[in-house]
């Protein structure tokens, strides 16, 4: 493996590694170091114009939502070779392996309630690929609010909201005792609320593509939680809307009303960049083209010298065996065929042989000649069908290439008739797609009822569809729809290559007719950003937003310290990339007063991105001694493996219960 450098002294041999495996970032370092020294995406992305594989942020598009391959779902490690390609990358990037192995005690971060699967993935990797000497696993959770002092974390009443990428957990912990039976887990997180304000924007701006980096950059920068998400979405909609909707409302809410930071939509300006192609790599571009052309030429030319070769050397052959069977009729149609291909004989020459019967009067023929008779007549009469259309498409596309060059501006129009007519077929079947693919829809039922009644043998009892079997047959149908789109798809291609080709205002012209349809001539570089500034960010108290049918924030908060001290919520502690969402302390400290009578106090930890790496750097510079007291050492892996809980190490930070 490249990361095993040679050359790497062994001065920080024994220094731990720390490495915060989360779902969006890995954070990974010398617990000497200041700062992680490695962070990285957690993200392997195979870009399609290449074969290389990278998880360069930067040269994202926004594709990364479908193309990423990431070690985690959920949070939870899964996909073993991910995981190994970012491990080797992370102790490449820390020089940590020499001879094989990564001679450093290890440190790593995993989630509440983790599964053994996503455990064993890990310990498997560090000991079987990495060798390293031991492994302590901690949850990143509880490193996040670690200090110093192990005695004081040991002492404190906090409830932990620990807002990932795409989990959130709230974790009440009781004089340093953590309450498992308590632990709430919110199945969404920062990713959610970004891939949301993504398909948003997207949806209403079709004609742009919008990158990775400008779609976070977006999110962090302009979206926020609302204070209160009703009264700004009203204020957003105009004074009238608001006021009246907030005369609705009670005193109470009212009171709120001066301590709320309405937000005010935005307008982004995009400007739409036309390709602006050089000279020089438009000659560039032509000698690539030409120099393709000759080796086609060329390889084509070879192939057809070989074909030609190989055709005389059959055509030898068989007149071998004719010499010696002078009558055999099949032989000589064989010879003939041969003859016609290699130019040696007319096409008129097979046609004789083919259709040999035909002039032949009927009282000559045997009962089975006269059946090749008649099938040879249709043949011949399709033959003759096919050779009359050729000739019709040949004076067609001569009369186009005529009309192309006499009158270039009608032609123009017509291409772009044509592409308008394939445009509006391919949404069409779009639609019908659409519906076939639900099965509830009228169109569908219709269809299978249909079907029902084409495939029942006995039509008087009529259950088809209730088996799944009968909609394989069913989609056997629709893959008619595909081909076909196939086909348009691939004309359309074609017909916007030659309208590129001849109008060079084309992608300005297409611009405008999509904006037209989808924006009704609003400014096409512009993006107005209101209601999208608070939805995506309101999932963390509305999950239902996006589908995820659990409780909102408040209510994890109220399950989790329930029964449980109130000094809980005097101590409410918001870790994770997500406690930098704009808004979210203030709206979590109003909804939470209006839910109790006690003192609430909220606050945001120092870092709340690198927190949980800074937390096991303070462990394990602090508490060093008891560093191998908390860990999994490779022999104990050895002896017990990875199947048996005994080698789980107990400690302030584990994921394991009594
Ligand atoms: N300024 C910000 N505003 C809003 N969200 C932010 C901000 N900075 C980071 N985030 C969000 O925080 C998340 C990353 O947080 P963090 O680095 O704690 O997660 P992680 O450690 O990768 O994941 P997890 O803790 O869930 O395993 C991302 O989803 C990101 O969108």
């Amino acid at each position: 493996m490249n990361y095993m450098r040679d050359n790497y002294t062994s001065a920080k041999n024994d220094v731990p590694i720390l490495i915060d495996y989360g779902a969006s970032t890995i954070k990974a370092g010398y617990a000497t170091s200041q700062t992680p020294d490695v962070v990285i995406r957690s993200y392997i992305n195979k870009f399609k114009d290449s074969n290389t594989q990278s998880n360069q942020i930067a040269q994202w598009d926004t594709d990364v939502f479908k193309n990423y391959r990431s070690p985690f779902e959920k949070n939870l490690i899964q996909h073993s070779g991910a995981l190994e390609q970012l491990n080797d990358f992370v102790f490449e990037r820390l020089q940590a392996g020499k001879h094989g192995r990564v001679n450093h005690p290890i440190i790593l971060t995993e989630c509440f309630a983790t599964t053994d699967l996503a455990r064993m993935i890990v310990l498997e990797q560090m000991f079987e690929c990495y060798q390293v000497p031991n492994v302590m696993l901690g949850v990143d959770a509880l490193f996040s609010v670690f200090q110093d002092d192990l005695e004081a974390y040991l002492k404190q009443t906090q409830l932990i909201v620990h807002l990932g990428d795409q989990t959130v957990h709230v974790v009440p912990i009781v004089n340093g005792q953590v309450i498992y039976s308590n632990i709430k887990r919110l199945n969404l997180g920062g990713l959610n609320s970004l891939k949301y304000f993504y398909q948003t924007i997207q949806l209403r701006h079709p004609h742009l593509k919008f990158t990775y980096p400008q779609i976070d950059y977006w999110h962090k920068q302009y979206t926020s939680v609302a204070i209160d998400y009703q009264l700004q979405l009203r204020y957003f909609q105009g004074p009238q809307q608001y006021y009246g909707y907030r005369d609705q409302i009670s005193e109470q809410n009212r009171f709120h009303d001066d301590q709320l930071q309405f937000l005010d939509p935005i307008y982004i300006d995009i400007p739409i960049v036309q390709k602006i192609v050089s000279a020089e790599d438009l000659k560039r571009k032509d000698e690539n083209r030409q120099r393709m052309k000759v080796r086609l030429q060329e390889s084509i030319q070879q192939s057809r010298i070989n074909k030609k070769s190989q055709l005389e050397q059959q055509l030898v052959a068989l007149q071998q065996e004719l010499e010696a069977d002078l009558n055999n009729e099949e032989l000589k149609k064989k010879i003939t065929t041969l003859q016609v291909k290699l130019g040696l004989a007319p096409k008129e020459a097979l046609d004789e042989l083919k259709y040999n019967l035909l002039n032949v009067p009927d009282d000559k023929l045997t009962p089975s000649q006269l059946n090749q008779k008649r099938y040879q007549k249709v043949m011949y009469e399709q033959a003759l069908m096919k050779k009359q259309k050729n000739q019709e498409f040949k004076q067609l596309q001569k009369d186009a290439n005529k009309f192309k060059l006499e009158e270039p501006e009608k032609y123009l129009q017509m291409l772009y008739e044509k592409r308008d007519r394939i445009v509006l077929q391919i949404q069409e079947r779009k639609k019908l797609q659409q519906e076939m693919n639900s099965r509830n829809s009228r169109f569908n039922q219709k269809r299978i009822q249909t079907l029902a009644y084409l495939g029942a043998d006995d039509k008087a009892e009529d259950d088809f569809g209730k088996d799944d079997k009968d909609w394989e047959i069913y989609r056997s149908v629709t893959k008619e729809i595909d081909s076909a789109d196939e086909k348009s798809k691939y004309k359309l291609q074609e017909l916007e290559q030659e309208l590129k080709d001849l109008d060079p205002d084309f992608e300005i012209k297409i611009l405008k007719s999509i904006a037209n349809i989808h924006q009704l001539g609003m400014n096409l570089s512009q993006v107005p950003l209101s209601v999208d500034r608070v939805r995506c960010q309101e999932i963390y108290f509305q999950p239902s937003l996006i589908g995820v049918e659990q409780q909102g924030l408040v209510d994890m908060i109220k399950l989790s310290s329930k029964g449980l001290d109130k000094l809980l919520l005097q101590n409410i502690i918001l870790t994770g990339g997500g406690a930098k969402t704009q808004g979210i302390m203030q709206r979590l400290q109003k909804d939470l007063i209006s839910e109790y009578d006690c003192p609430i106090a909220i606050k945001i930890a120092t870092d709340p991105v690198f927190g949980t790496w800074l937390g096991m750097k303070n462990f394990a510079n602090k508490h060093s001694n008891m560093l191998s007291q908390f860990s999994i050492s490779i022999d104990d892996y050895n002896e017990i493996g990875t199947q048996k809980w005994e080698i789980f190490k107990q400690h302030p930070f584990s994921n394991i219960v009594d």
